[in-house]
């Protein structure tokens, strides 16, 4: 994004307001009535001193009770008078005639005036409430709709953005950058369209009341927008460093919290907290610049409205000794300027808030105009129930137009079968099951299943028959029943529960404290990593999908969970098409067929006695799983199977492990 395009980024942001067009235009109206009840107090005041004036004058000059009592001694024939006050002399006289005859009519002026100034307070005050209602309601309905966009778009976007991306960042984005909106442009763009209204209300007064004089004092204002201008630039790269900053600092709080056990079994607490320090500082060093350009500004502000006001002060004295002034034009004109110089230093406080909200919006945009997932063909079809043949065709396929990953991958599976991805750490087989949900598209070649490329349906439809059991499985903060239930929201608790049942996992569940309500944590850390296996195997069990994607734990369990594992997964793959990332060779003897990746191409491709016998990579890894097994076997069990909680399975297995944990529950 062009970051110094603040004009369009602004008129954007403001669209968001488009579907609340009859509130925002109430708000306008509210503004405009408020503003202009807002200066009226001010002509109050200035036509009573000019009353008073009158009446002194008379009473120096006359000095009989009488006459005060009954004449009309006022004389209201100035050149410019006050604009309120031939409406309110009026009334006053009209009430003094018809009510109060016999009182003296400056004192029930003066009382009427008094009157006047609370019920136009009371007025104002119950216009600004309202006004305060509504633009409070739609600010908040901007962050609402915003982060349901943002939060929408980004659950769209491509898996690369997450991994290029921190967590942490991204939240910050979505809570941070969004909350700052609302504080830092709906608020300041009411206040300052009110503010104008003033401005526009006052200037209009003021130059009916003394053209001349207005003019001289508004000199000052191009020179305080030349000002606020030049140092809201200024602030505004500051508050943009300041915001990327947060968005780290929340990365590394996000990072360390997530990795807590980590730095604790390392002992890396202080390295972590000198690691925080330094971030920390640098939000508070880029905290202290921002807050010393506001200071700066501030009193350049003010010396360059005293300077106006100032010149008022002796010009307008100036013309009311010579009589071209009153006395009551002269009180109003002086809070007029004030009044006409806040909204100029208002904009100056806004044109800072914009600074700072634009930095945030930038970056809350950034996200939104970062491209979505996948580009799907706008005549792209829905899959229909498919059988579960999956056929990769040429496929070649590199991660961020780097290196290529995978070379000329052609595969053919047909439904039910089983097919086995094996080979060495980093030769591309958890990468060619991520091409089939289509969480990648191939860089050359196609993804083929039951004939439909996937390219040409719609990817929710080919997700939907398809699920995935991980390594480590991701489980939410949630009960077991709905961690199952995941997959199907409108599954029964009996369907759950014998889901569980052919996960083996309902007999730990009943164990639970709370069974199937029990909340197993953040990526279920209540749970032992078998047990997280088993829900996620009955979550897979549960959406009964045709294909079946399995990333094989290597996580070490025991002879006995791992045994539980195996036979829910025999129930789990039975009758699907299974793509297994085999990291034990003992757990795919029986496969369908095997492929053995090497540097992302397959170098062998058959049966387990046929791989063997061809005396290729296969069997080589064979043969070391098998040699490592005989190896470690005698040195850590003591020649004995069982011994002080280690096990060993008789497989040819590489995993080793601590038999049972200790209850997270406690
Ligand atoms: N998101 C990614 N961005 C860039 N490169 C990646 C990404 N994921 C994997 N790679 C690279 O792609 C290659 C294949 O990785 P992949 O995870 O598919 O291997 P694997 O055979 O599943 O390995 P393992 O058995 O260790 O899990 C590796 O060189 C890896 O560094």
């Amino acid at each position: 994004m062009n970051r110094t395009n603040t004009g369009n980024t602004y008129i954007r942001l403001l669209g968001y307001l488009k579907p609340y067009w009859h509130k925002s235009v109430i708000v306008l109206i509210l503004s405009a009535v408020g503003a202009y009840i807002a200066v009226l107090p001010t002509q109050i005041l200035g036509i009573a001193v000019d009353e008073i004036k009158i009446a002194d004058t008379y009473v120096q000059t006359h000095r009989s009770d009488e006459t005060l009592r009954n004449d009309k001694p006022y004389s209201h024939e100035q050149k410019n008078p006050i604009p309120l006050s031939k409406p309110m002399t009026a009334i006053s006289a009209y009430i003094h005639e018809r009510w109060f005859e016999n009182h003296n009519q400056t004192l029930v002026t003066l009382v009427f005036f008094a009157m006047s100034f609370i019920i136009l307070h009371t007025f104002g005050g119950a216009v600004t409430l309202i006004h305060g209602f509504i633009t409070s309601e739609l600010g908040q309905r901007l962050i609402y709709d915003l982060r349901n966009e943002l939060y929408n778009h980004i659950q769209g976007l491509p898996l690369s953005y997450f991994e290029n991306n921190k967590t942490g960042d991204i939240m910050s984005r979505i809570m941070n950058d969004v909350n700052s909106l609302e504080q830092a442009i709906v608020g300041p763009v009411i206040t300052f369209i009110t503010d104008m209204f003033k401005f526009g209300w006052i200037l209009y007064f003021c130059l009916k009341l003394d053209w001349m004089l207005t003019v001289i004092a508004l000199f000052v204002c191009p020179f305080i927008s030349l000002c606020t201008y030049n140092f809201g630039k200024r602030i505004r790269r500051v508050f943009r460093s300041l915001r990327d900053k947060t968005g780290e600092l929340n990365a590394l709080i996000q990072d360390n919290i997530s990795g807590i056990r980590v730095i604790a079994g390392f002992a890396k607490e202080s390295d972590e907290m000198k690691r925080f320090q330094k971030k920390n500082y640098e939000n508070y060093a880029l905290y202290v610049r921002i807050l010393k350009l506001v200071s700066a500004l501030r009193p350049v502000v003010d010396l360059m409205t005293e300077t106006g006001a100032m010149v008022v002060i002796c010009l307008g004295g100036y013309k009311v000794l010579q009589g071209q002034l009153s006395a009551g034009t002269f009180v109003i004109f002086f809070p007029y300027l004030q009044m006409m110089y806040g909204p100029i230093t208002g904009l100056t406080r806004f044109y800072n808030q914009v600074q700072r909200a634009i930095a945030s919006t930038e970056r809350v945009f950034e996200v939104l105009d970062t491209p979505g997932d996948l580009k799907v063909a706008p005549d792209a079809v829905d899959l229909p129930p498919v059988l579960g043949v999956v056929e990769f065709k040429r496929v070649h396929f590199m991660y961020n137009n780097d290196m290529e990953v995978l070379t000329n991958i052609n595969i053919k599976a047909l439904p039910g079968q089983m097919i086995a991805l094996v080979g060495p750490s980093g030769s591309g087989k958890t990468t060619l099951t991520k091409l089939i949900p289509r969480f990648y598209d191939p860089t050359q070649g196609d993804v083929f299943v039951d004939g439909y490329n996937i390219k040409d349906v719609k990817p929710h439809s080919l997700r939907k028959q398809m699920a995935m059991v991980l390594q480590e499985p991701f489980l939410f903060n949630d009960t077991v029943k709905a961690n199952i239930g995941y997959a199907r929201s409108d599954a029964s608790d009996k369907e759950i529960e014998e889901a569980a049942r052919a996960a083996n996992a309902h007999d730990f569940i009943v164990e639970l404290p709370k069974g199937y309500d029990s909340v197993i944590g953040e990526r279920g850390v209540k749970l032992s990593g078998g047990q997280k296996q088993r829900i996620a195997i009955a979550c897979a069990i549960l959406a009964n999908p045709r294909i079946l994607i399995l990333d094989e734990a290597t996580s070490s369990v025991d002879t006995e969970t791992e045994q539980l594992i195996q036979h829910a997964i025999y129930r789990l793959v039975k009758d699907r098409t299974t793509f297994v990332i085999a990291h034990r060779l003992s757990t795919i003897l029986h496969a369908d067929l095997i492929i053995v990746l090497e540097k992302g191409q397959i170098v062998e491709m058959g049966l387990h006695h046929e791989l063997l016998a061809n005396g290729g990579l296969y069997k080589k890894l064979f043969e070391m799983q098998f040699d490592t097994q005989e190896k470690i076997k005698p040195e850590i069990s003591g020649g004995e199977t069982g011994k002080a909680g280690i096990t060993v399975s008789s497989e040819p297995i590489l995993d080793l492990n601590v038999s049972s944990q200790p209850s997270k529950w406690s």
